[in-house]
Order: C-alpha cells, then structure tokens, then sequence
C-alpha cells in the first residue's frame, strides 16, 4: 500500500503522492450531475473495493502514512514504465503530510522506504491477466490538474487517492505527484497524476506538466465565476501548446456549495460540449463524482493495444456510497 503527499518548487523540487485502489466495473452512461441521485452506485467505493493491502481505510480512522517528497525534475515527456517504476521506488523514500505540503522544509526529510504489496494487489485483484509484461499495470496515464489556486485541484487528487478531505490542505508549492491504480475493464490502469500550484507565480511552470500529460483536469470552483473564465485561458493554452490528442476535463468543483453557486452548470455543461471535453461538478468535500471523473478520463485515453475499450458513450455519475446522505446540490 501507497499513499503520498508532496510538491514541487519553482526550483524543479517536487513531491509524490502515491497510492493504490481498485475501482469497480466499467461506467455505463452519461448524465448525472453533481448531487443528484442516479440510482444504485455501479462503482465500489474506495471503503467496499477489495484492495488488499488496506489501501482505504474505515471512515474516521486515521490516515496512513502519507506524504512523500524526492528531489526530481518535472516531467519533460511521458516516460515508459519502467522509468514509472523506478520514479515510484524513489518517491517512497521521504514522506510528507497534506498540511506539510507548502512547507519547504519538509523537502529534504525521508522516512524508510514503505514496501508495496503490487503484485499481490494485481493479483487478487484478477489475476495475471491483468499484468502487463513488466508485471505492473497495463496502462499508464499522466493526467495533469490546472487552474487558479483554491479551486480544490489539490482536494480531489487528494480524495480520489486517499480518499480524505482536508479543509485546511495549505496551497500546493510547485507541482505534486500522486499515484493511483484502477481497474477498468479487463485492465488496470495506473493514473499519474501531476497537481499543479494554482498560484500566478507558478504559473510558468505548467508547460512542463502538461507536454507530456495524456489528460488534463481544468478545474473551477463553482462558487467563483472568475475561475470558469480563467478555465477558458486554459483550454486555450493546451490546444494552442499542449499535445495534440491531449483528453480534456472540466470539473466544476465545489458543487456542495450549491446555494452560493456562481456559474450555471449548464452554461459549463454547453461549454465543455463546444471543446468535447469530459464534464463534470464535482465535491471532493463529499466525494461527489471525483471516482467517475477519472473512470472517463481513463475511457477516453485511446488505448494503445488491439483491445479498444467497448461500452457506451457515457459515463454514469453517482453519489459516492460512503458519503453522508445529505443532498448536495
Ligand atoms: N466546500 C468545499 N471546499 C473545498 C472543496 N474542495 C476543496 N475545498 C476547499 O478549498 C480550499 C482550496 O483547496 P485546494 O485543494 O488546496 O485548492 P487548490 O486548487 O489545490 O489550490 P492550490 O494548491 O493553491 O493551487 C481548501 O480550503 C479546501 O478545503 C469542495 O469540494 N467543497
């Protein structure tokens, strides 16, 4: 099991955050929105996936070990994955907590290296058919978070990895990096996934995120009309200096504040339509649609084997089950 916070500094310092779930079976259709009940959940929770290990633990209990920081330099392309494995053995060397995650002194601390159970974990969850040759997951996806600082990029990485919330997660310095391994299909798919500082003085740095990204999250905070406008900078930058097939997501964050909501979710909805960009509202609060998001992230990353994935067009977004039942939006 795996699980780590970190970042990266204008000097090229960066963390890791890495861990490892299994999300259930293939998403079936579109439509749902933030808060809205879609009938019964067709993917298991974090807290009911059988992940050996213990990747996800009971609600209320403390948080593993978490937080891992390495001195690397951010990424200048997608790398292969052997480089991934080797990336990973690295970060498990120091760790750093969510609050931690601004403080530069915690860069430099390590902690021993936390063994993994991998391939047991592939194992049990479906046998050597999941395995690519190397033994690790068959497919590796970057997939990079922008946007203006507190729109909650940190808080659903965070919560799609470890399933926590932080409501005092301090701004990310630099970049992170955090791992995750789902299954979809008949695969497992291993997410990379770079979290970049929102604040302006960062703001250069995030061609080195998304050149070699697969996939990018756009997040606004849904409360905030300014940012769905900054979004659209965004979009604007990725198709004019992004790669050319790079899959595009909007999430609007922050859907459980719905009272103070600034932007339209179908204004957001017609927009992402306009750019064929995956759309979503999401909460990482309540843990609002964060798995789905990435599930069709993982759909739409083409696939590089004769297998093409099957299903339909859609998605199906739910209310996480382990969340409070109060209604969101
Ligand atoms: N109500 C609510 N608050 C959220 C949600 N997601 C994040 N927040 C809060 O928004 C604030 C900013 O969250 P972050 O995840 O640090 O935002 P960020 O976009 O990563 O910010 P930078 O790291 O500075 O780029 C924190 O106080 C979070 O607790 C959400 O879904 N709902």
């Amino acid at each position: 099991m795996e699980t780590h916070p970190g970042n990266a500094g204008a000097n090229g310092l960066l963390g890791m955050r890495d861990g490892a779930g299994l999300v259930g079976r293939t998403p079936e259709k579109s439509v749902p929105l933030c808060g809205r009940p879609h009938g019964e959940p067709d993917l298991p929770s974090p807290q009911n996936s059988d992940s050996p290990g213990g990747q996800w633990r009971p609600r209320g209990e403390a948080p593993p070990t978490r937080g891992r920081s390495h001195q690397d330099s951010p990424p200048s392309g997608r790398r292969g994955a052997g480089e991934e494995e080797e990336e990973e053995e690295s970060a498990r060397k120091s760790e750093v907590s969510p609050q931690q995650k601004s403080s530069p002194a915690v860069l430099g601390q390590t902690s021993p290296p936390v063994r993994t159970d991998r391939h047991k974990w592939i194992k049990a969850a479906g046998g050597p058919a999941l395995l690519s040759q190397h033994g690790g997951p068959s497919r590796f996806a970057h997939v990079v978070l922008f946007q203006d600082t507190g729109v909650g990029k940190s808080s659903i990485v965070w919560r799609f990895v470890e399933d926590s919330f932080d409501p005092n997660i301090n701004p990310t310095i630099g970049a992170s990096f955090m791992t995750k391994t789902v299954q979809y299909q008949n695969e497992l798919h291993k997410f990379l996934i770079w979290d970049t500082a929102g604040q302006e003085r960062f703001r250069a740095l995030a061609p080195m995120y998304y050149r070699g990204s697969a996939a990018a999250i756009i997040v606004y905070d849904i409360t905030k009309e300014e940012t769905f406008s900054t979004l659209k900078n965004w979009v604007k930058e990725l198709g004019q200096h992004g790669p050319p097939n790079i899959v595009v997501a909007i999430a609007g964050n922050k859907c459980d504040l719905v009272d103070v909501r600034e932007v339209m979710e179908r204004d957001a909805k017609d927009y992402a339509d306009s750019i064929h960009a995956i759309f979503v509202e999401t909460s990482a609060k309540n843990a609002i649609n964060i798995n789905e998001l990435f599930i069709e992230i993982s759909r739409r990353i083409p696939s590089t084997d004769t297998n093409p994935p099957s299903g339909g067009k859609g998605f199906k977004l739910r209310r996480q089950p382990s969340e409070p039942k109060r209604s969101c939006c």
